[in-house]
């Protein structure tokens, strides 16, 4: 689809009351061949490292978009790109007629969408609600059943894809809910994304990113285990992961996170408090079902471990200090 792109640029044109985006690329939209657009104003609650970005390429692609974040100076960036401010997720949610939302984890989604000027307070027949964050199944019903109380429609869209992919419009949208919805909202989807999944009922968009999410972390760990008994044999390094992207098991994690957990260095992508929550949400989906996930379950216990080393906002590479901390306590 990225390639698509290239032939075929996406159009944007803004009009005086909201955003009409038209999507000329067929290959973007591909349930309305031809051009889909959509009309009207955006919110984005919201503005970590995924939020800002997501809500940026927004803005730059020509819409009216209307932001919130609990703390407010993570607003001025997009307030200098051309975003309207509201003082509270209930007031985005008024002034807009999607509000799109990537918040932390469950407790902080269900708290900006369901609590005291919450955006459910602000929403009506005719609005739609579309959240982002990774979340489990329990949360996102709740949250769809607050929303869709007030007559207004409601999809999940967790994503794969980090702050690289996020700042690129290169995210892949997980999405579950009211496919009407869906329709409207994805000319705002692939301004954001280069690829998206509808995947039926309110959960199942929640149940496919922690499964992705939990194949992730184990493969984090697995990686970090394979760097240090390299090293502990005399390898270098950097050759294992140079024959790793030659091979079978080639991923871009391992190329793009390899040579800085080298290095000893985490510059945060994607925040190891995070990757332990989604093992945490995976651990609980399985339990629902009786699915033994016996290797996510020891991943999880070296993301807990190394978020008591004070790792916790490091990004989720930084869990090979929690295997090098077993060695050095081993020793001791
Ligand atoms: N980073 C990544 O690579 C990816 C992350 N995700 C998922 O996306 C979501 C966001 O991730 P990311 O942007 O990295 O996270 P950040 O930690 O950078 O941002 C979290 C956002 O949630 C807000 N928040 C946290 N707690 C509350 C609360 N109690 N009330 C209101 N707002 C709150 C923060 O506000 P404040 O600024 O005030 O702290 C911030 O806007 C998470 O669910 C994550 O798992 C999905 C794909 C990739
Ligand atoms: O939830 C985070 C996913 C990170 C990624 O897909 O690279």
């Amino acid at each position: 689809m990225a390639a698509a792109f290239l032939l075929c640029p996406r159009v944007a044109l803004p009009l005086r009351r909201g955003c009409r985006l038209v999507v000329s690329c067929s290959a973007s939209s591909s349930d309305a061949p031809g051009g889909v657009e959509f009309q009207g104003r955006v919110g984005f609650l919201g503005l970590g490292i995924m939020g800002a970005p997501m809500a940026s390429n927004l803005i730059k692609a020509g819409c009216d978009v209307t932001v919130w974040n609990r703390t407010k100076s993570k607003c001025d960036p997009l307030l200098s790109l051309g975003a309207k401010f509201e003082a509270s997720p209930a007031r985005v949610a008024s002034s807009c007629d999607v509000t799109f939302a990537m918040l932390a984890d469950p407790e902080s989604a269900a708290e900006v969408a369901c609590g005291t000027n919450g955006a459910a307070e602000g929403m009506a027949p005719g609005k739609g609600y579309v959240d982002v964050s990774t979340v489990d199944d329990v949360t996102s019903k709740l949250i769809g059943e607050r929303i869709t109380s007030t007559g207004a429609s409601f999809l999940e869209a967790p994503v794969s894809g980090s702050k690289k992919p996020a700042e690129d419009g290169l995210l892949i949208f997980l999405t579950a809910g009211d496919e009407s919805l869906y329709k409207r909202v994805t000319p705002l989807l692939d301004v954001m994304g280069k690829s998206r999944f509808f995947l039926g009922d309110v959960g199942n968009g929640a149940a496919m990113k922690l499964v992705v999410n939990m194949i992730m972390g184990s493969m984090m760990v697995s990686f970090a285990e394979g760097l240090l008994l390299s090293e502990k044999v005399g390898l270098d390094r950097n050759t294992v992961i140079e024959a790793i992207s030659q091979g079978a098991i080639n991923a871009p994690m391992f190329s793009l996170k390899g040579p800085s957990m080298v290095k000893a260095s985490y510059p945060t992508a994607f925040p190891l408090k995070h990757q332990q929550k989604d093992l945490r949400l995976a651990l609980a989906l399985a339990e629902s079902v009786s699915q033994p996930i016996p290797t996510a379950a020891a991943a999880n216990e070296l993301y807990k471990a190394a978020k008591s080393l004070g790792l916790a906002n490091q990004d989720f590479s930084a869990v090979i200090e929690a295997l090098k901390a077993k060695v050095q306590s081993s020793q001791q």
